[in-house]
Parts: C-alpha cells; structure tokens; sequence
C-alpha cells in the first residue's frame, strides 16, 4: 500500500493512477492528474476514450476501483456516499452533453434550482437564475417550460443551473454537444468568462479541438490513459514537428 500523502496546495483536485471498468471493459487505466485552482482545463480525446468516467470520478460520482483523488485536502476516494453527495451539492457543478431538465418547471425555475434546494429566498435565487440567463442570451425565455425550448437554448439553461450557485469546480462533459457551431463558441466564451470572473476551476471534456483551444491547459486522454498531445504548444511539440518535416 501507498501512503496516502496529500495533493499540491495549489491543485484544487488531484488524482493519482485510476482505473475504472464498466462491466469489466476498461475505461480508465491509470490516469493522474492535477487540477490547478482557476483554471480551465481541456481533458481532449476521441470517443470512448475516458473523459466521461474520469470527470465522473473526479467529481465523486464513481469510485474508482485503484487510485485516488483528493479534492483539496480531503480525500474523495475514500469519501462515505453521504459526503461525497454533500461534496458534489456544495462545490460542484456538472454540466451533460445534453440538457436533463425538470419539464414541470421554467427557464429561471431550472436554473434556480441548486439555489431553492439549498434554501435561498425565492426572491433572491429568481434574481441570480436570471442574470445567469441573461448572460447566456436567454433572459427573453425565462417563464417558457421546457418543451416549447430550442435544444440550445435548453443547453444554456442548463449552464446556467450549474453556474447559479458559483461552484468551486465546474465538470463540463462536452457542453457544448447540442449546439450549432456558430453558437458553440459564444456559449464557450460566455461559460469560461463566466469561470474566470468567479474564480470557479473547469474541468472540460471535449473531442473538440477548438473547444480545448479556449483553455489553459490540456491533458489528452487515449483508451483510457494519458497521451502526449499530437499538436502541443510546446518546445516537445515544436521537436516533434521539425522532426516530422
Ligand atoms: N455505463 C457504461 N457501461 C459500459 N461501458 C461503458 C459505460 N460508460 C462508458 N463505457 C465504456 O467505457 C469506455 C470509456 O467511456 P467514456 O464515456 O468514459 O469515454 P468518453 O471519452 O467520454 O467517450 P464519449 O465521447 O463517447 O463520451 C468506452 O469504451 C465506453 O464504451
């Protein structure tokens, strides 16, 4: 057995070689990573290639079945299912590739949701789901339901929902999916302006190059391990290129 030792102080979620298998097939193999406080991180790679199970078990909804990870100083892997409930309730947000929203409930009433659950006034979770909408252009459909909504525009509530109650770590699994493109990078810009100003750390799976552009970093993933990114921006990826010319 390891010891457990801590994570870096300024990785605000830290993982160390996990594995997960669905159903016996491998989906993770090992993977480590840190996760820096306030910034925006790409976690790339082609379908299947893990992204969706290592956000899942960086985010407590999966256990893995080796390895940890520690969010700040608390280790999640370990974590009863009570806490790790409380955890992902008190400082995470998720956002799906496609929109799961309440159909008996409006735009401002899904985005408000986190907020009502956790007891803020009516008044005041209304007054923050509505900047929130706003922001994402959709102020104009706040009282419509569901139903009567464009997928994109159920998209953008359903960032709003996970940016109303200003999470310490945003997961994003490809939020982007539902969009057109010409909206995908407006809705990018908005969301990761968004983070910044809220000092709120992203956590970005993507197979969207031009996605992971928008970040400040990113990890590339392959049959559910790390890889070294094909075009990375630095002084390896330069070598690697003049050797290929
Ligand atoms: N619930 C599940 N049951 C069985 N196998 C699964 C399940 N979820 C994922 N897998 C398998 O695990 C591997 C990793 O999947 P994962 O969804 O983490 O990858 P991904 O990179 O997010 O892919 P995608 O872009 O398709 O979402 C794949 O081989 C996938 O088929």
């Amino acid at each position: 057995m390891y010891a457990m030792v801590a994570p870096p102080d300024n990785d605000v979620l830290w993982a160390r070689s996990l594995h997960y298998s669905h159903s016996g097939s491998p989906a993770l193999t090992g993977v480590s990573l840190g996760v820096r406080e306030g910034e925006i991180l790409a976690v790339e790679g082609p379908r299947g290639s893990g992204k969706t199970t290592l956000l899942q078990c960086l985010s407590g909804q999966l256990v893995p079945e080796e390895g940890e990870v520690w969010f700040n100083s608390a280790p999640v892997h370990t974590m009863s299912p009570v806490l790790r409930e409380r955890l992902r309730r008190d400082r995470f947000g998720w956002i799906d590739p496609e929109p799961r929203l309440l159909p008996e409930l409006n735009a401002w009433e899904n985005a408000a949701l986190p907020l009502l659950l956790h007891g803020t006034s009516h008044r005041a979770a209304k007054k923050t789901a509505m900047e929130w909408l706003e922001r994402l252009d959709i102020g104009a459909v706040a009282r419509k339901r569901p139903a009567v909504l464009l997928q994109s525009q159920r998209q953008r509530i359903a960032i709003a929902r996970a940016l109303v109650s200003t999470p310490t770590v945003l997961f994003a699994d490809e939020p982007t999916a539902p969009l057109h493109r010409k909206d995908r990078a407006q809705v990018l810009r908005t969301l990761t302006a968004a983070a910044r100003s809220h000092h709120i750390t992203v956590v970005l799976a993507t197979h969207d190059a031009e996605v992971a552009m928008l970040a400040d970093r990113t990890v590339s993933l392959l049959d559910g391990h790390r890889v070294t990114p094909v075009q990375a921006d630095g002084a390896e990826g330069r070598a690697a290129c003049s050797l290929s010319v």
